[in-house]
């Protein structure tokens, strides 16, 4: 590959040492770069592919690592990764011990921020200006965040709190029109507004020319700012923004744009502009997503991530001998949702932001008026879904295990005190590989379990997941499905709508001595597991109901009791049972398998249950050194 200019790029100081006018051909190397590593590594693509020119730029103009970049989601920081002395690792990344797909403050002095949440960086980056100035730290702070992003409260609580301050801050509005799909709302329609877009460049523009002369000149530099004024009142006339031409000045900022996100020269200059000005700024860039790709500028929701190029060497034994690829928990669910809907028109489906992932596409086709993406909202996915079942529809939120986590209050509060009947489909739950730990879901069970009214299920395989899912859709009460990404053992899915009894598990298989109480995923590690240990399997189906009378029936002839979990061993489901055989006085020496109290790392799902000894072989070994033990 022919990068000479990247080549000599190790550091950003290096970056800082070339003529401006070479800028162009170093984005031009780096996306060649980019396509070809992320083309055989797989991962988050278009997004990247958008930020080439922001990327270089603001290394060319801020003092990294003293100033401080701090990337919304993170999942558009391989060309800061490239540029700041990983260039030679991106080959591992997402893979276990490489890199992260994230910014982690562990890995380079240059990730300011750890994430993979979307909009934390506007709150982080205030924190960091205003740390900076209580220490006398001469140090910039910027935020770069996407206009998907930008729709969630947080964003918003930042901005309010960003505009009253006294701190020197630059947003950086990164405006594709995309979330992961299409973005959706009132923000991007307002931003979206032609008007809005050309008249603010303009101003930018002439501003630009004029600056410096006007500067000499206060009486006709007031007059310059008055019919400022009155343009921007002009803009507004015929325009649907109604109350300001900038939401954003409104909240206390200095407003720059739109601009041109892709002319890395001209951001350059504005960029320097800025990082003199103080107090709050914004700069609101247009940039394509997948820009420079043309199947990614065409279809950026397929290319939001990619999968690994296939290789003889990665391609695994599985995928080699199987024809037909196993239906994913996704998948399932999916066609569920549409099934149910079809059988009760009170359904409606909400997902914040996550239409794709979490099996939506089929439903928003078949049931337009009865699907909502909310946005980047999930407190508001929440509250919404609450007030929808008062009115008596059946809300089921469709969202991954670690995004719920920002929804906790809204679960708690507005959904479970009230008892409404919504349904949540927890998706992604347990170790979900290449994200890592910033989107592992291993805590549902832990921070669900305590929350009254509410019932968990946690499905074995396929068709249970399609029975539970049945099960908890008719409870008068708020529920919760959890199943893990990806597929599962490939179960037969019935096509029915039937259900099982609430808070009843089942026996797999009877052994003696050891009885294995597993939950959802591990169901199967353990059936494996007890062929060697001759042990009982109990599937508990539920963690809350916990079926009482089965625990009893385990706990009684056994002598001792193992359970598994694909979830925080604190709190989890095993400690629902070793509380359940505390109060009923059935208490047998317990082994929790789940997740330890760890970070959990980021690479092949397999691997790193292995390593947390959640594997069947690795389990295997465990039960039976604990055995000795006791
Ligand atoms: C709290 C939270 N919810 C959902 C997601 C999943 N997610 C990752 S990127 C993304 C879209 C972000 O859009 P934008 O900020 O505009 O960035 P772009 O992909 O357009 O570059 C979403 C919904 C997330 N990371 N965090
Ligand atoms: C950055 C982000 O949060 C999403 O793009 C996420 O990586 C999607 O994960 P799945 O691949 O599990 O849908
Ligand atoms: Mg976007």
């Amino acid at each position: 590959m022919n990068t000479p200019i990247l080549d000599s790029i190790q550091l950003p100081h290096n970056l800082r040492d070339l003529p401006l006018e070479q800028l162009p051909q170093l984005a031009s190397e780096l996306r060649t770069f980019l396509l070809d590593s992320v083309g055989k590594t797989g991962g988050h693509f278009a997004s990247n592919l958008g930020v080439i020119e922001l990327t270089i730029a603001l290394h060319y103009v801020y003092n990294t690592p003293i100033d401080h970049l701090v990337w919304d989601v993170g999942h558009q920081s391989y060309p800061h990764k490239i540029l700041t002395g990983r260039k030679n690792r991106m080959s591992s990344i997402r893979q276990y011990g490489g890199l992260a797909g994230f910014p982690k403050r562990s890995e380079s002095q240059y990730d300011d921020f750890g994430v993979g949440h979307s909009s934390t960086s506007i709150g982080a980056a205030l924190g960091m200006a205003v740390a900076d100035k209580l220490l006398g730290n001469d140090a910039r702070s910027v935020a770069i965040i996407g206009d998907g992003a930008m729709t969630a409260g947080q964003a918003f609580e930042a901005l309010n709190c960003a505009g009253d301050m006294d701190a020197n801050l630059l947003v950086i509005l990164n405006d594709n029109e995309m979330s992961i799909s299409p973005n959706v709302g009132a923000l991007p329609k307002y931003l979206a507004s032609h008007v809005m877009r050309d008249m603010r460049g303009m101003l930018h523009e002439i501003k630009q020319h004029s600056n410096k002369v006007l500067d000499k000149l206060p009486a006709v530099k007031e007059i310059a700012e008055k019919a400022e004024t009155k343009f921007k009142a002009i803009a507004n006339e015929g325009s649907h923004i109604k109350q300001s031409l900038s939401l954003f000045e409104n909240f206390g900022f200095d407003y720059t744009g739109a601009v041109n996100g892709h002319d890395v020269i001209q951001l350059v200059e504005i960029l320097r502009e800025l990082r003199n000005r103080k107090g709050a700024q914004l700069l609101h860039i247009i940039t394509k997503k997948g820009h420079g790709y043309k199947l990614a500028e065409n279809d950026p929701v397929k290319y939001h991530a990619i999968g690994k190029t296939p290789t003889p060497e990665n391609i695994s034994g599985s995928l080699k001998t199987e024809n037909k690829p196993k239906p994913t928990y996704t998948q399932i669910f999916g066609q569920w949702l549409c099934d149910q809907a079809a059988a009760d028109e009170k359904l409606v489906a909400i997902t914040p932001a996550m239409r794709e992932g979490s099996g939506l596409v089929e439903f928003e086709q078949q049931f337009p008026t009865r699907y909502f993406d909310v946005g980047i909202a999930e407190q508001h996915a929440i509250t919404f879904a609450a007030g929808l079942a008062c009115q008596g529809v059946k809300p089921v939120v469709a969202i991954y295990s670690t995004f719920l986590q920002r929804g906790y209050d809204q679960l708690l509060h507005d959904v479970a005190l009230q008892n409404l009947p919504v349904l949540f489909a927890i998706d992604r739950a347990g170790i979900v590989g290449a994200d890592g730990p910033t989107h592992a879901g291993a805590y549902d069970l832990s921070y669900l379990r305590c929350v009254p009214n509410m019932v968990i299920a946690t499905p074995s395989d396929e068709n249970e997941c399609r029975l539970l899912l049945s099960t908890c859709y008719q409870l008068n009460q708020p529920s919760a499905v959890r199943y893990p990404r990806g597929s599962g053992c490939g179960a037969e899915v019935s096509g029915s709508l039937k259900t099982v009894e609430l808070g009843k598990g089942v026996i797999r298989k009877q052994g003696e001595k050891i009885a294995l109480v597993a939950f959802g995923s591990m169901v199967q590690p353990a059936l494996r597991v007890a062929e060697t240990l001759n042990a009982t399997v109990a599937d508990m189906r539920f963690v809350k109901p916990i079926d009482v009378d089965l625990i009893r029936q385990l706990a009684q002839p056994h002598d001792f009791i193992v359970c598994l979990e694909e979830n925080a061993e604190m709190g989890g489901a095993g400690s629902a049972v070793l509380e359940t055989m505390a109060q009923q006085g059935c208490l047998k020496p317990t082994l929790l398998c789940g997740i330890p109290d760890v970070v959990t790392e980021h690479g092949d799902s397999a691997k790193i249950l292995d390593n947390l000894d959640l594997s069947a072989e690795k389990l295997l070994v465990k039960i039976q050194n604990w055995q000795k033990l006791n």
